[in-house]
């Protein structure tokens, strides 16, 4: 099923049967403002009956084979349809840039090109290749496809154009079921369902390092458990016509009614088989993610969660995952040169990115030449440049760039990034990227993704390890809104899937554990 405005001569987002979409008001400067698209029953030459107004909904038709999506999904599990000519590219793709040297941190020239650096939130269309059914809860992509539009050049000689206006993600689901942990919990809370298919393996991406074969098999976590919860949500829609001077989108809501978005969390007997199970965890999330040509943009923390994550360098994994298509960015980072001790950076070069073929150039540390405040700008210049070049989605809703997964640490102040206990950062409900010279945790000066950003991930997962953390662990899974006081960890509350591994220590004042 198609959108199609025959005014511009447009169609749109493919759309399932028995869907749902409601107009909502436009700018009017928006091409797509004055008319609401026209269904098509079947195929653009028998179009359907005269579009709805603004406001009104309406049932998609039986849908044939969709070619393009080209919707985002809102967070709020409506997604809106973002129209395409029939015939044209993207306006905006980037032709193949001539990239820059390759290496960590190098400037991406196509980055550069970019006309506009986005002030604030930025919303921005996206390329959505059809996001196929599943029935499991979301562990993948809610839907985010990007255009590859920059110059994301490898190391290597690329077998294709690096940049093209391809698609690069489907929304495949993961079919990832993390060996059998001693105690898991699921907490439902509504949230967004994905329905994408589960995705078969990808190819391997052979790895021109060899490694001792692994004999490990996936660990058992001590215990697991899930628990319910549910919650109305509200899929707010303009019931009237809003004036003609705001966006107009179709929203579409998702096939099935929204349902949950889950916390769980995973205990371990010990560290090793924590680490085994994270292992399978994010490998499984890369293929999904990777699945026909999608990128995988994961954020990496600092302290004892690259150790954790050796696993990833080792069979099957080091083997198994294309790491051609991961991005590698920061939650936080010192602000002290990349070759420095205390460099979040060196932390994942020396402990992961070094020994696995990732492709430098797709790995984005901080600019080490500015200081203070300047780092954590520029970073956040850096990556708004990469959402407006399509390397990086938005939400819709509130324009902070999306990750696919971003794996986080927690002091046993329960401070997640570098957001510590009671600091003015906690507040910051604009800026992407922050600045602070006050880390109670040492090196003072530090950048941090702020809670918008971290919370706009489509995947986040905890990784917390020694008894130091149980209190907070505690007080993070256990406390419930009533702490009067919120640690920096319990303000977290992610659109999408939440995940902890936990070793036995970590997990010792939890209550509930089975
Ligand atoms: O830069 C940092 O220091 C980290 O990003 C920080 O947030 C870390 O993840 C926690 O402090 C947990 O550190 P440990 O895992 O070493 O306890």
């Amino acid at each position: 099923m198609y959108l199609y405005c025959p005014r511009h001569k447009l169609y749109s987002t493919p759309i399932y049967h028995s869907q749902k979409a409601v107009v909502t008001a436009s700018h009017n400067t928006d091409p797509m403002a004055t008319y609401a698209p026209l269904w098509l029953s079947t195929s653009p030459s028998t179009l359907s009956s005269p579009f709805p107004r603004v406001g009104r909904s309406f049932t998609w038709l039986a849908s044939p084979k969709p070619q393009q999506v080209l919707y985002k999904r809102l967070s709020n599990s409506r997604a809106s349809c973002i129209f395409r000519k029939d015939s044209e590219r993207f306006d905006g793709l980037r032709t193949k840039g001539n990239g820059s040297k390759d290496g960590a941190g190098e400037t991406d020239k196509t980055e550069e090109k970019s006309t506009s650096t986005p002030s604030g939130p930025v919303s921005s269309n996206m390329t959505e290749k059809t996001g196929e059914k599943s029935t499991s809860t979301p562990s993948g992509p809610v839907s985010s496809n990007k255009t590859e539009t920059t110059g994301e050049k490898s190391t290597s000689t690329p077998s294709e154009p690096v940049s093209s206006n391809k698609t690069e993600k489907t929304g495949e689901k993961s079919t990832s079921t993390p060996s059998e942990p001693v105690s898991s919990t699921k907490t439902e809370k509504t949230g967004e369902k994905s329905t994408s298919t589960p995705s078969e393996p990808v190819s391997s991406n052979k790895t021109e390092k060899t490694m001792e074969k692994s004999t490990s098999t996936p660990s058992e976590p001590v215990s697991s458990s899930k628990t319910e919860k549910t919650g109305e949500k509200s899929t707010s829609t303009p019931s009237e016509p809003v004036s003609s001077n705001k966006t107009e989108k179709v929203t579409i809501p998702p096939p099935e009614p929204i349902t949950s978005k889950k916390t769980e969390k995973d205990v371990f007997e010990t560290e090793e088989k924590l680490a085994e199970s994270l292992a399978k965890y994010v490998a499984d999330l890369s293929k999904t993610y990777t699945k026909t040509g999608g990128f995988f943009n994961v954020v990496l923390s600092g302290g004892t969660l690259i150790r954790s994550l050796r696993k990833l360098s080792e069979p099957p994994y080091v083997n198994s995952i294309e790491w051609s298509k991961w991005r590698v960015f920061w939650v936080d980072e010192r602000v002290v040169p990349r070759d420095h001790i205390d460099s979040n950076y060196k932390i994942a070069l020396d402990g992961l990115l070094s020994r696995v073929p990732i492709l430098l150039r797709n790995v984005y540390p901080i600019n080490d030449s500015l200081l203070d405040e300047a780092a954590a700008d520029d970073y956040e210049a850096r990556l708004k440049r990469l959402v407006n070049n399509r390397v990086i989605d938005t939400s819709p809703d509130s324009g902070f760039p999306v990750f696919d997964l971003i794996l986080l640490g927690m002091g046993p102040d329960g401070h997640v990034a570098s957001l510590f206990p009671r600091h003015a950062l906690l507040k910051e409900t604009q800026n992407w990227v922050a600045y602070l010279d006050d880390s109670p945790k040492h090196p003072p000066k530090r950048i941090t993704f702020t809670f918008p950003v971290i919370n706009s991930s489509e995947n986040i997962a905890f990784v917390v390890c020694g008894f130091s953390h149980a209190d907070a662990v505690h007080r993070a899974l256990e406390s419930g809104e009533d702490s009067v006081v919120k640690l920096p960890v319990q303000m977290i509350s992610p659109q999408g899937q939440v995940k902890w591994f936990l070793d036995k220590d970590a997990a010792s004042k939890l209550k509930k554990l089975i």
